[in-house]
């Protein structure tokens, strides 16, 4: 098993044609294009965490009812000092690597003493993001890499840090109608602070500054400060409404005394991120107009959640959908050493994923008696009970279990919705289905094959989308049987049924998250 998490992949940066059996419809052209950790070992060295991987950006381009793949590492700083000195000498999520490789242990050490944050790795392995016509390899600390979505070309190296005060950044933007990107990041002792910062990328540049990035007019919309100046929250991604931007500060936090000290001590990164279990998670619902956190206090109890999948507004109520886990045992389980042979006895999680809703209140009685339910949607069990205090106390409702990476059609992002599109884990890490949650009624429909280990489901909407549904699931299936080639999936988003696969004869990797590129999205100048 350890073959399919920690085998080290060869890249492809050439097209290959892939075998397609099944019809694929005309109008799906475009690139698939999609991130994830490809090579977990280099010289004598291991990685010790499956987020450690170095990227290995691959895509899928749909032409004419051919499609072909490529796939090409990210010529990352980290890849490069990396594969010169034939060792990993850049330190990761879950590894410390010594000694630094362009500094010495002395300028290291003083660099430490007089910045309180480490210079983290530009090993951007998690998700894709677009801004304008560029796209950008992410991962969550300060560095994107600009990518070619044609070649996969690797191109400029960009740090938030020189457009806004943030030492982390999500990988999860969200994008507005006119493709303006919102993205949150944290911002560590900064002048005295530590505060969560939301910010805008411009999806354009005015015309006389045509040849410059979109990341130059970054603006930022607002800041929350942080409840604690040396424990802010981790937070993978965050939700966004109408008129709302949802923020939850989860008590998983990172320990920046320990962050600034790691390297001395030997520990890795990960080791600063700590659960606390007795703590309350926060939801704040910050208003887009007033550039505010809403004035009551809401929390729920302790959890530590990755993913949003989606929220919106209903007769004065926001709702909101996550998936979440009852304590931080996901990053333990994605330690290799975990992911070995004893896979399924090793990686019995001790907390399965659920997706859940919780429905926060806006225009409630003020004057209501302590202990109501001020959640009046007929359609959820969530609850939100007054407080003695003033605050009020959220309870979701259990919507699905054991579903991991969700995604939704995204024109319906922030609306209210009906679908959620996600892979089905239940007691491993492994993924071995693909579902399709209707949350109003909450039936399910999958697919799922023997030996096949599907990733992230995208859903591309038809161009004559009437329904929510009415569109595509594309999904990369890697096999755990070397017999049977690894494959592109598509699956009709509406019955779940098989269209087409596009089978490729490659050592495809398991990767995280991606964007679909529609072909007139896409800059044929720089094929
Ligand atoms: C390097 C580094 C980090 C990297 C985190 C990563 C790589 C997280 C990946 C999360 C995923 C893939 C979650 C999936 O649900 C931190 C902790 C932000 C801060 C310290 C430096
Ligand atoms: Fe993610």
């Amino acid at each position: 098993m350890d073959v399919i998490f920690g085998r080290n992949k060869e890249e492809h940066p050439e097209p290959i044609k892939a075998e397609v059996k099944g019809e694929l419809p005309c109008w799906l052209q475009g690139i698939l294009l999609r991130n994830g950790p490809g090579m977990h070992t280099v010289g004598e060295t291991k990685y010790n965490h499956w987020f450690d991987g170095l990227a290995l950006v691959h895509s899928f381009t749909f032409k004419n009812g051919e499609v072909y793949y490529r796939s090409k590492y990210l010529r990352s700083d980290t890849y490069n000092c990396n594969i010169e000195a034939n060792r990993i000498v850049v330190s990761e999520f879950g590894t410390m690597a010594y000694p630094d490789p362009c500094k010495n242990l002395f300028a290291k050490a003083f660099c430490y003493l007089s910045h309180t944050i480490p210079e983290f790795t530009d090993n951007c392995l998690i998700n894709i993001m677009k801004t304008g016509e560029d796209y950008y390899a992410t991962s969550e600390t300060n560095f994107i890499r600009k990518i070619n979505p044609h070649t996969l070309e690797t191109l400029e190296k960009v740090d938030y840090n020189k457009y806004v005060a943030v030492n982390l950044a999500t990988s999860h933007p969200h994008y507005d109608s006119a493709g303006n990107v919102l993205n949150m990041g944290t911002s560590i002792v900064d002048k005295g602070k530590t505060k969560y910062v939301i910010f805008k990328i411009p999806s354009s540049v005015p015309e006389k500054e045509k040849k410059k990035s979109c990341l130059k007019h970054l603006e930022v919309l607002c800041s929350i400060p942080s409840q604690s100046l040396l424990h802010p929250s981790y937070y993978h991604s965050f939700g966004v409404t109408e008129n709302y931007i949802i923020f939850i500060e989860q008590p998983f936090k990172l320990d920046i005394l320990k962050l600034a000290t790691a390297y001395f001590r030997g520990v890795n990164w990960a080791s600063c991120l700590s659960f606390h279990k007795e703590d309350k998670t926060w939801i704040h619902l910050i208003d887009k107009k007033t550039k505010k956190d809403i004035s009551t206090k809401i929390y729920t109890d302790a959890m530590v959640l990755f993913h949003h999948v989606n929220a919106y507004e209903e007769d004065g109520h926001v709702v909101i959908d996550v998936i979440s886990y009852p304590d931080n045992s996901l990053y333990q389980m994605f330690y290799l050493k975990n992911l070995n042979e004893d896979l399924e006895k090793n990686t019995k999680l001790t907390s399965i994923p659920a997706c859940k809703r919780f429905v926060v209140p806006l225009g409630f009685d003020k004057d209501a008696e302590v202990g109501t339910n001020l959640v009046k949607l007929p359609s959820t069990t969530a609850t939100a009970l007054k407080e003695k205090d003033g605050n009020i106390y959220c309870q979701p409702e259990m919507l699905c279990e054991g579903i991991e990476l969700p995604r939704i059609n995204y024109d319906y992002n922030g609306k209210k919705y009906r679908y959620i599109y996600a892979t089905e884990v239940r007691w491993s890490p492994v993924p071995t289905k693909i579902a399709k949650v209707d949350v109003l009624t909450k039936k399910k429909l999958s697919w799922e094959e023997e030996h096949c280990w599907p990733a992230e489901p995208v859903f591309v909407p038809s161009p004559d989308l009437k329904e929510e549904d009415d569109g595509l699931i594309l999904s990369s299936i890697v096999t755990s049987d070397p017999r049977k080639a690894p494959f592109l999936l598509v699956l009709d988003a509406k019955t779940f049924t098989e269209m087409a696969r596009a089978s490729v004869n490659v050592d495809l990797h398991l990767d995280l998250h991606g964007v679909f590129i529609p072909e007139k999205d896409l800059n044929t100048e720089r094929e």
